[in-house]
């Protein structure tokens, strides 16, 4: 979590309990920056641990003591959705439906979410749907379909993990077993009850829900627990959002969320044409769908807009991108791009591999904009090094879409490093989650080498097990510099060699050629002097042997 840890406070008030004294954000912020302590800090883990214990066990009472209660887990789990929409119907529970809540005081609903927003300007319908997700107090819910106990653990912890990076505070979990997420409300009726006592005892005042949610279930969920509730994908895009730095990194993020938004907008515009028919005997209706779907339509139609000027913005802004990576192309520079799971540890091997001060910090997605830097391998051949965005289970795919020409830099690579936290607790799932995106981005094809990285930290049975799936491996620790010798024989390896063999021989008076071989572009075989001049062998790349012409006594491939 974070280094606000040591003030935190624990109340033991009950099972559902977890409770963390309010701090200030930007206090908190700079600590983060100053300390670089991290949610994998061995102490901040057993916190978020002790959370997700808490959890374990309370609904383990819970379903050992209401054994009869037909909300408890198992009811949901053995019976699956059909027991929970009956529970709702013979209930007549508004919350349970696929109606969005509109039998409720609409003015409460839409403080709620906050779509009054919407009728001003075109930013603030960002502003309000995404940078106002700072700062809040939230409950985390999850449910556990496939895989083990751990697995839903680690997604709860992860989950934590980004909402304390978007800057909440995070006071209790839940998690509830289920073959599929409800429909409806995506927790079962009964757990998402008691999500409400829970946000109602702790005084949160948001829930953030491990998945993507369809807009009739995130309706649905905040009808039943009176707050504001945000997906995955809303917290992923607010992160990115605090985070861009970069007119272009800004906006791909804008243009990912109004993604997001769009269809959500009209999820809402028809709940509001829905109520209007509901409600046009009371009269209140017949003011409101008139105004309401004009408003929708407008917003839509501004949005699209916005989203189309995006586009042409960011088309705009990439060629100068393109034009350094044609450079690099055309002098045939070998490019290695470092990618992995978020906090894997790769802008600290780019910092290790060349010494650049690039960021590293203790936080998710700390690095946004990709930094290309140049690199020598031990032998002394040049190539550049890219640090790229993280990547993280179920990116959402407006950010994969918006991000694309970013990932393209990990495309065009002629060598990936794929860099893996060893000492998270599921690094498998990491490495799988990764190579989706790489596939998603047409790069599975590049070379690939798995840097375990961490290996101070990481358990040395987990590593060997890495090692023996993985066979192109190395391990090394960003920290403490092991493994990194290894890791840079093997980017030698890995990289496109100078391949034109040479033998030149060079005035005295073009001493300007000598010193330029003398670089990380040509590998030196040989070097003597002669009365005429300089006599050299070198291999270099086919653009460079060009350039020589004038210069060779007689040349060959490489042997
Ligand atoms: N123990 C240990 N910690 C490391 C090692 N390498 C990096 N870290 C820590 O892991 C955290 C994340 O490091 P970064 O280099 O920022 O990771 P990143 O992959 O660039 O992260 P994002 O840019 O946020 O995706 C920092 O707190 C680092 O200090 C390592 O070899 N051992
Ligand atoms: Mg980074």
């Amino acid at each position: 979590m974070s280094p606000r840890d040591p003030a935190r406070d624990h109340h033991d008030d009950g099972p559902d309990a977890y409770r963390v004294r309010p701090t200030d954000y930007a206090e908190q912020h700079t600590a983060d920056q100053e300390t670089m302590t991290h949610a994998s800090d061995p102490q901040n883990e057993s916190q978020i641990q002790d959370v997700i214990d808490r959890i374990l066990a309370a609904d383990a009472a819970r379903a050992s003591s209401h054994s009869t209660d037909a909300r408890q887990p198992e009811a949901d789990q053995s019976e699956g959705l059909l027991s929970g929409r009956a529970l709702a119907l013979s209930e007549g529970g508004h919350g349970h439906t696929d109606d969005d809540g509109e039998q409720y005081d609409l003015a409460a609903r839409q403080a709620l979410r906050r779509v009054g927003g919407l009728s001003t300007e075109l930013e603030d319908v960002t502003e309000v749907e995404y940078r106002q997700l700072r700062l809040e107090r939230v409950v985390l819910a999850g449910i556990w379909t496939e895989g083990t106990a751990e697995d839903a653990e680690n997604s709860l912890r992860e989950l934590a993990a980004l909402a304390e990076t978007a800057g909440s505070e995070v006071l209790d979990g839940v998690i509830q077993r289920r073959h599929t997420p409800d429909p409806a409300t995506f927790l079962g009726k009964g757990k998402a009850e008691e999500l409400r006592e829970i946000v109602a005892m702790t005084g949160a005042d948001t829930v953030v829900v491990d998945s993507e949610l369809a807009p009739s279930q995130r309706r649905a969920l905040e009808d039943v627990v009176r707050v504001k509730v945000i997906d995955r994908t809303a917290l992923i895009l607010d992160i990115f959002a605090q985070h861009a730095k970069s007119r272009e990194g800004k906006a791909q993020v804008e243009l990912a969320q109004l993604e997001y938004l769009l269809p959500r907008l009209r999820g809402w515009g028809e709940s509001m044409s829905r109520q209007a028919g509901g409600r046009a005997a009371g009269g209140e209706g017949i003011g409101s769908r008139g105004p309401g779907e004009t408003k929708i339509e407008l917003d839509r139609r501004r949005i699209r807009t916005r989203m189309a000027k995006l586009r042409k913005d960011i088309a705009a802004m990439k060629p100068a991108r393109e034009t350094k990576r044609a450079n690099r192309k055309r002098n045939q520079v070998p490019s290695v791009a470092i990618a992995g799971y978020t906090n894997a540890g790769k802008s600290s091997l780019l910092n290790r591999l060349t010494h650049a001060g690039v960021l590293v910090e203790n936080a998710l997605f700390a690095t946004l904009d990709p930094t290309v830097r140049k690199a020598v391998t031990p032998d002394g051949i040049g190539y550049t090094l890219s640090d790229t965005v993280g990547f993280v289970r179920s990116l959402p795919t407006q950010l994969v879409e918006a991000f694309r020409s970013t990932l393209e830099e990990v495309a065009d690579a002629d060598v990936i490093l794929h860099v893996v936290d060893a000492s998270h607790p599921d690094p498998e799932g990491q490495i799988a989650a990764v190579r989706q995106v790489f596939t998603d981005v047409d790069a599975r094809r590049i070379p690939e080498i798995i840097v375990l990285n961490k290996a101070d930290a990481a358990d040395p049975f987990v590593i060997a097990r890495l090692r023996q799936r993985e066979p192109r491996s190395v391990v090394v620790s960003a920290r403490t510099g092991e493994g990194i010798d290894q890791l840079e024989q093997m980017i030698s390896e890995a990289i496109p060699r100078p391949n034109v063999a040479l033998d030149l021989l060079i005035p005295f008076t073009h001493g300007e050629v000598v010193s330029r071989l003398h670089s990380p572009e040509a590998e030196i075989i040989s070097e003597t002097y002669e009365a005429e001049g300089t006599r050299l062998r070198v291999l270099v790349r086919e653009d460079i042997a060009d350039e020589l012409r004038p210069y060779i006594q007689g040349s060959g491939p490489a042997a």
